[in-house]
């Protein structure tokens, strides 16, 4: 590291008697914060005595600085607030600090943006009259740079952070409506359909509502598998599922059971407001799809203790539609 002329100050002169200057010689040369040592020459008269080596490293060689006036140095709203600081601390003749920013010219000559923070210790004579200032001043941009690079990492693994939480939302969500789900028509499955529908017949019975299930199954379902393929039944089933669900109401629970058969419950409906369902459900399915359908519709009875024993019942009235013809609907009032 360059050194610097360590007995160009006065002052230092004087300080080298002491049982320290060791000490401060390595403080001085080697320091990562800048030192500089000011002349007091009178009020508002400061002239650059001694600079260490980190802070020539910034702005230029001493020969440059050395017997300066701060204001031949310094654009001037940066000498003006320097020199209010220093004429601060030599009326109070304590140590002061302070934080200052503002233009400069860097030892390549290039103007540069500075903030520092500065601490301003006064040095008497013998007659306690302040003669100099001693000054350590932190660079706050560097800091601020490190700062603002924690700063951006930091908000960078907040927002990994969200993001795969966001996926971990997402991935969940995706498997429990796998495990709901029937695949093709995304439709309920026939476990989580029963799951619910179990539970809507003890609220059923327990506030004395009427509950209605209402089974359905594609007329000649294999026709098409058949003549179209096992794709066009896909499809057919798909088109079928969604009529379902645009017609039933949104509380209504709508799952596949098996093949083209699905169910329909439908809570706090009675026996006649299923069957205009059906009725209008056929309809809309014979005008989009020309496909017709076979419907069973079973009612809540006392006897009923499980959702199975009101299947058994609507599955009887959908074979009785099949057998009396198709494109029926049959139900128990
Ligand atoms: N494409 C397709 N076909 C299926 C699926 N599940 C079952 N099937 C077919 O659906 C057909 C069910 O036919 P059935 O309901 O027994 O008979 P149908 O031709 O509809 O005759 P009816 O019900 O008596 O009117 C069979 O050919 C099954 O192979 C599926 O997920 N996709």
């Amino acid at each position: 590291m360059h050194k610097t002329s360590w007995m160009t100050s006065n002052i230092l002169n004087r300080l080298s008697a002491n049982a320290g200057m060791l000490l401060l010689h390595s403080l001085w040369e080697y320091c990562p914060e800048h030192m500089f040592i000011v002349r007091v020459e009178g009020p508002t008269n400061f002239v650059i005595e001694a600079m260490n080596p980190t802070r020539q490293a910034m702005f230029g060689d001493e020969a440059t600085f050395i017997g300066k006036r701060i204001e031949q140095l310094l654009p001037a709203p940066m000498c003006h607030g320097l020199i209010a600081n220093l004429n601060r601390c030599v009326e109070c003749g304590s140590p002061i600090r302070y934080e200052e920013q503002g233009g400069y010219i860097d030892r390549g000559g290039i103007c540069q943006h500075g903030h520092w923070q500065t601490l301003l210790v006064p040095i008497t004579d013998q007659e306690g009259a302040v003669t100099h200032l001693f000054g350590v001043s932190r660079d706050m941009s560097l800091l601020s740079e490190k700062m603002a690079g924690s700063y951006s990492h930091s908000q960078e693994l907040e927002r990994r952070v969200h993001e795969r939480t966001a996926e971990l939302v997402a991935a969940n969500e995706k498997l429990t409506q796998l495990a709901i789900r029937d695949y093709l028509t995304e439709t309920y499955n026939r476990r989580y359909l029963l799951e619910l529908a179990e539970l809507e017949l003890r609220r059923a019975f327990r506030y004395e509502q009427s509950l209605c299930l209402m089974m359905l199954d594609i007329d000649h379902f294999k026709e098409i598998n058949d003549t179209g393929g096992h794709l066009a039944g896909d499809e057919a089933l798909r088109n079928v599922a969604r009529t379902i669900l645009a017609t039933v109401r949104e509380c209504d629970l709508v799952g596949r059971y098996g093949g083209d058969e699905f169910l329909i419950l439908m809570p706090e409906t009675t026996a006649d407001g299923a069957k205009e369902i059906a009725e209008r459900l056929q309809r809309t399915l014979n005008q989009t799809t020309r496909l017709t359908v076979s419907v069973g519709i079973a009612s809540l009875t006392h006897e009923d203790r499980f959702v199975v024993d009101m299947i058994h019942r609507a599955d009887t009235l959908l074979l009785q539609a099949k057998r009396n013809g198709r494109n029926r609907i049959e139900c128990a009032i």
